[in-house]
């Protein structure tokens, strides 16, 4: 029988095949998203990825080991520094001011998601919190390692996107967080294995719903 994290995945099968198919992960890949449409996802993931590395916080304080505690401890330390270094470095390129990349508003979607990770992680336990978090990391190294086995363009201002998402460090970890989850998994009754499903599938479309609401620029009402 395959692992947790495998049938979580099965589960959540076509939401994940819409993100691959998505217009703004396309453009990624090819190189052809206009530049407007990344400066608003890059603004928003920034606000996002702060938000994540209180989740990751969360994650070392409820680990049920040190081993497991040393990891998240980790990840947030990387979270901070290379990945939101990956954003800086970006915002300056397309012109985005340290000011109005620190000052971003969280729109609908990432105010939704962002809220509905760290529920997860504060009423829920920490498997809640894992089957939340999964979908993040495993659905940008899918996207990366796909994206980086087409022939994109070599100097398309995407290609770093991609290498950071498709390398060896973060395929490594998402290993790492799987194989976590398949041993949280083992033995699990039927009624908590379903509710792990309906809170890894509510991220999955939160993932599919951040790429939309990129690409159509999403603002609040007024
Ligand atoms: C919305 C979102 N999900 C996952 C990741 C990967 O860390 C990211 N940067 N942004």
């Amino acid at each position: 029988m395959p692992g947790l994290s495998e049938r979580l995945r099965a589960a959540a099968a076509e939401i994940w095949q819409a993100q691959h198919e998505h217009p703004f992960v396309l453009g990624i890949g090819d190189g052809t998203l206009g530049e407007e449409r990344f400066r608003f996802w890059l603004r928003q993931d920034y606000v996002f990825l702060a938000e994540y590395a209180r989740l990751l916080a969360l994650a070392a304080a409820r680990s049920p080991d040190l081993a497991t505690m040393t990891r998240f401890a980790d990840l947030v330390y990387e979270t901070l520094h290379e990945e939101m270094d990956l954003h800086r470095a970006y915002a300056a390129e397309f012109g985005i001011t340290p000011d109005e990349l620190a000052g971003e508003v969280p729109s609908p979607t990432t105010r939704g998601y962002t809220d509905f990770l760290l529920r997860s992680a504060s009423v829920g336990d920490f498997a809640d919190l894992l089957a939340a978090l999964l979908p993040c990391m495993w659905g940008f190294n899918e996207i990366g390692l796909s994206l980086a086995g087409r022939a994109a363009p070599a100097r398309s201002a995407y290609a770093r996107w991609i290498a950071m998402y498709s390398s060896a460090e973060f395929t490594a970890l998402v290993e790492w967080l799987r194989d976590l989850t398949d041993r949280l998994g083992e033995g699990l009754p039927p009624s908590a294995e379903a509710r792990l499903r309906e809170v890894f599938l509510a991220s999955s479309r939160y993932e599919l719903a951040f790429w939309e609401m990129a690409w159509y620029r999403e603002t609040w009402p007024r």
